[in-house]
């Protein structure tokens, strides 16, 4: 007799397997409530008057629509405990999901340009980190994104303000508004962060094509493709990144949100896990598109109606992808293995 694999089973393994999230913007799990909080203790004017209505305007047709609210969001964001709040309240949510290590993103152009010290962002966010390890047992990696829309000269600012947390700091990224701003555009940054020892990602292919991909490995020499789903049109480019075992860290509720799918059902997911590619669930900006990374397997398992071995396959693919070492690697596969 085959063994069925009910839905209640399906949601039960989602809950209980071990997580990492590799792709994760800590200023989109900024939550209208902690805006609305942020706003009146810093006494920021923002042009919503309830949280309803600010979940009202999450309403987007694209990426762009999106960065518009997202920097608007971040605006009430100013001083050091303003950055451990949010993400404090980020490791503690993802904790009830079963994350154990979470690598994430921050936009420091996104605060310096408003006249936030470096310092004041890094320090808030690297403070609650050590105490989500500590409180939580969530170990952490820090990546840093340049901005895509600014030129490479503020790009090199930015990594110069970053010298002093090099520690903290292990990895870059690339985000922002994708079409008309390729990777070509930033070759020679981030030829200087992989000199400092920095693990090379970038959004690619998320709204931008397949060649985008091409020059996010050619000339950025990224190890990671964050979404990546463009790549699929490509059939070499899809066989090139399955040979180099990248990991692509996919977002469907995002996906879906910003209508780079019209349905989740749209979701690549599948059709990377059938080409062999090291596919992973993320929520990218959780607290704008209506999940975090529960939300997300929970999602794509019903609608790609996923078998259990897919989604222990999706929960291992983000420990593979992790910057971890070999050893802690292998024990979150071990507890994996023996569910
Ligand atoms: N999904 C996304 N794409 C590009 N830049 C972003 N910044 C925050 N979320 C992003
Ligand atoms: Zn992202």
């Amino acid at each position: 007799m085959t063994e069925t694999f009910t839905p209640a089973d399906r949601r039960a393994l989602i809950e209980a397997l071990p997580k990492a999230e590799l792709h994760l913007h800590i200023e989109g799990s900024l939550e209208p409530e902690l805006l609305f909080e942020l706003a009146q203790r810093n006494q920021v004017e923002i042009p919503f008057d309830s949280v309803e209505a600010v979940r009202a305007a999450y309403d987007f047709s694209n990426l762009q629509d999106f960065l518009d609210i997202y920097y608007q969001g971040m605006s009430v964001l100013l001083h050091e405990q303003d950055f451990y709040d949010l993400t404090m309240a980020y490791l503690k949510r993802v904790h009830q999901d079963g994350v154990v290590h979470v690598e994430i993103f921050f936009d420091p152009q996104g605060h310096t340009e408003r006249g936030v010290a470096f310092d004041t962002v890094i320090k808030g966010i690297t403070r609650a980190l050590d105490d989500g390890e500590e409180q939580l047992g969530i170990t952490h990696r820090l990546i840093m994104c340049f901005l895509r829309h600014l030129d490479e000269e503020a790009a090199f600012e930015t990594l110069e303000q970053a010298k002093p947390w090099l520690n903290r700091i292990h990895g870059v990224g690339l985000d922002s508004s994708e079409v008309g701003h390729p990777p070509s555009k930033f070759e020679k940054v981030f030829a200087k962060a992989r000199a400092m020892g920095l693990f090379p990602t970038a959004h690619a292919g998320e709204e931008g094509p397949p060649e985008y991909v091409h020059e996010a490995l050619d000339l950025l020499q990224v190890r990671r493709i964050d979404h990546g789903n463009r790549a699929l049109e490509d059939a070499a480019l899809t066989q090139r990144i399955a040979d180099e075992g990248l990991t692509l860290t996919v977002c469907p509720l995002s996906n879906l949100k910003l209508c780079v799918i019209d349905r989740i059902e749209d979701s690549p997911v599948r059709k990377m896990l059938d080409a062999g590619l090291r596919a992973t669930i993320n929520s990218d900006d959780p607290a704008y598109f209506g999940g975090y990374v529960n939300d997300n397997f929970q999602a794509i398992a019903d609608a790609l109606d996923l078998d259990r071995e897919e989604i222990l396959t999706l929960a291992r693919n983000g420990f593979e992808g992790a910057l971890i070492d070999a050893d802690v690697r292998q024990r979150h596969l071990d507890r994996i293995a023996s569910l």
